[in-house]
């Protein structure tokens, strides 16, 4: 979020006061205004690890079963997201309606329209989101064609009043998305896939979680996608997102949501510090579509590029189609620090990519599909781009039945084709240093008045890619 907002000394006090009063409790602790990032977290004695520092309990929680009847009616239908239904409860929730005076301290504080139509790529012009790094226009896509699914049942089923536009509910939209935390439902087994958001640890699994109404008796036999399982955490929702080891944890349990200090540093976090969540282990291209910003170089070991737009061009049709089968067609990822060094990239437990089981390609697999244990790829090219890219260039470089032959039992590091692969990965980061110049010199058109915000996020990012790639271009040579 670019916005800077003036910190205003009643504002902490006056949220912390209208947080306790709802049942949650602060302990040294107060929302603060930091530059660059709006509203975060920042501690107001010496914090020791371990140390609870917030409790929000359920029912200040907005999760689907906190969702008016008329809403549940769409939820049960299934027809709108979890994330579309609390959007569309947050655009009723006005002053004038009944459910205001609960979070209107809270919603008073929520980024304003203009700074999330800014900072947020979805609603950035076509010309705009055409610069953006290609894996953020493959998230971005998706994000829009969630948008348009929760929409077109929003505005069809007629519960959001006539005078609802599409420009107010996506801003709705993103303030949810941006700002919503996972749990654990006690009743469905979600995946451990990824999850883009916030995301808390479940202490322990309940039922009683939900604040009124039964999950078993709205969706009978239907229980809920992980992705699905959202809550707004008043509050909680004010923490920044680091991928250095974060500062504070959120748990969930049956009575609420609790932060911990967990001081990786060991020492105690002192008075003045801003304190953070991580939001999951996530590329700068994943945070920018997301969540409307990018971590600057140098601070997110998460950080990689999906090298899909120069390496898939490369295969046949009969080619693309043998990797497709083999589970090695896409997501050819080049990570920000190389595998192996102490910081790796592999992070905790998330993947980018929500809807990809592969998602992971920077931990190469050394079992077989019969869980044989083969030979770790381990070469020089290995460590500059993932084992999926290398596996799959190998098709390029070998005879076929050699290639099936190392799929199975691992390619040997010292073979004959290793020079033409490394070849081959120079060549094809040359390729994409050579469109990344050409992005930012569009970029660099773009209008200043117009685009000021677009162009400064687009410009930095653009230019961590390049540094990215040249790094990985001479690792290679
Ligand atoms: C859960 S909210 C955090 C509170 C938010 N800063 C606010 O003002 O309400 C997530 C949003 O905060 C901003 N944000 C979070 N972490 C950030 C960071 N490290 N740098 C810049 N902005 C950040 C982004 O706009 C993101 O969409």
């Amino acid at each position: 979020m670019g916005q800077d907002i003036d910190t205003d000394p009643d504002l902490s006090a006056e949220l912390t006061e209208w947080a306790l009063s709802q049942g949650a409790t602060v302990d040294g602790i107060a929302a603060h205004a930091f530059p660059g990032k709006g509203l975060g977290i920042i501690v107001q004695r010496r914090l020791e690890a371990g140390d609870t520092i917030l409790k929000i309990p359920t029912s200040l929680l907005r999760t689907e079963s906190s969702l008016p009847d008329h809403l549940q009616s769409l939820a049960i239908a299934n027809e709108c997201s979890i994330n579309g239904l609390l959007a569309l409860d947050v655009c009723l929730d006005t002053d004038d309606s009944s459910a205001s005076s609960l979070y209107s301290p809270w919603r008073s504080t929520l980024p304003s329209f203009l700074d999330v139509k800014s900072s947020m790529p979805l609603f950035w012009t076509p010309e705009a989101q055409h610069l953006l790094p290609p894996p953020g226009q493959a998230l971005l896509r998706k994000q829009q064609s969630k948008l348009h699914r929760d929409w077109t049942a929003v505005s069809e089923r007629g519960v959001a009043g006539s005078s609802l536009t599409l420009e107010q509910y996506t801003y709705r939209w993103l303030l949810v998305s941006t700002r919503t935390f996972y749990y654990t439902p006690a009743e469905s087994s979600p995946s451990s896939k990824s999850r883009p958001r916030g995301k808390s640890k479940s202490k322990s699994k309940s039922k009683s979680h939900r604040r009124s109404k039964s999950n078993t008796a709205t969706h009978p036999g239907q229980p809920r996608q992980a992705d699905d399982c959202l809550a707004i955490v008043p509050f909680g929702d004010f923490f920044n997102h680091t991928a250095s080891p974060p500062t504070v944890k959120a748990t969930y349990s049956a009575s609420g949501y609790d932060f911990v200090v967990t001081s990786p540093h060991a020492g105690p976090v002192e008075k003045g510090t801003e304190l953070f969540i991580s939001y999951g282990s996530h590329s700068n291209d994943f945070l920018l579509v997301e969540y409307g910003f990018i971590l600057p170089e140098g601070h997110n070991a998460h950080d990689a590029l999906i090298l899909d737009e120069v390496v898939l061009p490369l295969f046949d049709p009969e080619q693309t189609a043998v990797l497709e089968a083999a589970g090695y067609l896409g997501n050819y990822v080049l990570a920000a620090i190389p595998s192996g060094s102490s910081n790796g990239g592999g992070g905790d437990d998330d993947d980018d990519d929500d809807d990809d089981d592969n998602a992971d390609g920077l931990n190469p697999p050394n079992e077989d599909q019969n869980g044989n244990e083969c030979v770790k790829d381990a070469e020089v090219e290995a460590e500059v781009v993932c084992y999926r890219t290398t596996t799959a260039l190998r098709l390029l470089c070998m005879p076929f039945r050699w290639w099936k032959r190392g799929l199975e039992c691992g390619f040997d590091e010292g073979d004959s084709f290793q020079g033409a692969v490394k070849e081959l990965i120079g060549k094809l980061l040359r390729t994409y240093i050579d469109m990344a110049g050409q992005k930012i010199q569009q970029v660099a058109k773009l209008d200043d008045g117009a685009y000021a915000d677009q162009k400064d996020v687009l410009t930095r990012r653009w230019a961590q890619i390049l540094a990215l790639l040249t790094a990985a271009s001479k690792r290679v040579r």
